[in-house]
């Protein structure tokens, strides 16, 4: 036992005194050491390691450059004139056809000199398509909204249409129905609502004020609690699930205006008491809001025009 223990002792000097010659056990921070980048060229030379990552290379480009029909960007539907999604860098390029504000002429959310080319679509890598976005449009019921649902559709989005029926009609949808992408939600906007979507398009709007002779003061209150209330609903739905946000808006918002075209700049020739000024005093609070929402909570706004139809201005958060 003696002996035992006297030989474990003489080990445990021994240990401590020779130098080892064996090669440590296998430690993260030995990569540290200068010695170990020659080991590591070593570890690519050996067994033709270098030679395999380079095939694979070779074979990957190929895959890529033989497959370009792949790596297209856009709707299923070349025809499609949507290009991408809205974004701040390409909302110029995009091409969202609308039905203008006199419903006779096409405008779109591009300008004019930007107007993207039908079946034109960008290019990216495999595998890198773009990400079906879920979409909700208010008023998507109504002239505009419907003719924008198909065209989201077309490109590939879920679209959930809210809408209360003031002036909208199914009819404008009925040929969505049944389409798993599609859902059509019965909703007042100036009541709040919850939704995980990634863009609110809120056109939700009393658009055409035929009643407002007849009953000025209850149209400015319908105009007024739609676009104050359910443009703030909107825009704190945005707020809260960090989607973008579009608010189409009107040329009205420059009243009678003395400029043509109307320059960013430009305020307007507004009359605060006209017969028709509940419709545009209602758009101006529903942008007010917008900037503040640019201003106090920091999502960025463009503001685009085009002149023939409304006003859109566009929030990215
Ligand atoms: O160019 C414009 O100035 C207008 O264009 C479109 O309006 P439009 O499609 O022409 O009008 P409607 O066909 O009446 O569509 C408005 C939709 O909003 C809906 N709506 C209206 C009011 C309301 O409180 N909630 C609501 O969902 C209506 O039911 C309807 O479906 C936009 O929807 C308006 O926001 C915009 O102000």
């Amino acid at each position: 036992m003696k002996q035992l223990h006297k030989q474990s002792s003489m080990n445990h000097r021994r240990d401590e005194e020779t130098p080892s010659t064996q090669t440590p056990p296998y430690s993260p921070k030995s990569l540290k050491h200068p010695k170990s980048i020659p080991r590591s060229i070593n570890y690519l030379f050996k067994e033709q390691r270098l030679l395999f990552i380079l095939i694979g290379i070779l074979i990957g480009s190929t895959f890529f450059i033989l497959q370009p029909s792949l790596s297209r960007l856009g709707p299923t539907d070349a025809r499609s004139p949507i290009r991408r999604s809205f974004s701040k860098d390409n909302i110029v390029s995009s091409d969202v056809s609308v039905v203008s504000d006199n419903h006779d002429s096409s405008a779109s959310f591009s300008s004019g000199t930007n107007r993207a080319v039908y079946g034109k679509v960008g290019r990216v890598p495999v595998g890198i398509g773009r990400r079906r976005m879920r979409v909700v449009v208010t008023g998507g019921a109504g002239f505009v909204g419907s003719h924008l649902v198909d065209k989201l559709i077309a490109r590939g989005d879920e679209v959930i249409v809210l809408d209360n029926f003031f002036t909208g009609r199914k009819d404008n949808l009925v040929h969505l129905f049944g389409n798993p992408m599609f859902e059509l939600i019965r909703h007042d906007v100036v009541e709040p609502i919850l939704l995980e979507v990634d863009q609110i398009y809120h056109l939700a709007c009393p658009a055409s004020p035929v009643h407002y002779k007849y009953n000025p003061v209850k149209t400015i209150i319908s105009f007024a609690i739609t676009n104050v209330m359910g443009t703030l609903n909107m825009l704190g739905l945005a707020k809260r699930v960090g989607a973008r946000f579009l608010l189409t808006s009107t040329s009205e918002v420059y009243g009678d205006p003395l400029q043509h075209p109307q320059k960013e700049t430009y305020w307007g020739n507004v009359n605060p008491i006209g017969e028709r000024s509940c419709y545009d005093e209602g758009k101006r609070t529903a942008e007010t809001l917008a900037m503040d929402y640019h201003r106090g909570a920091g999502v960025e706004v463009s503001r685009f025009i085009d002149p023939s139809s409304g006003l859109f201005v566009l929030l990215l958060p």
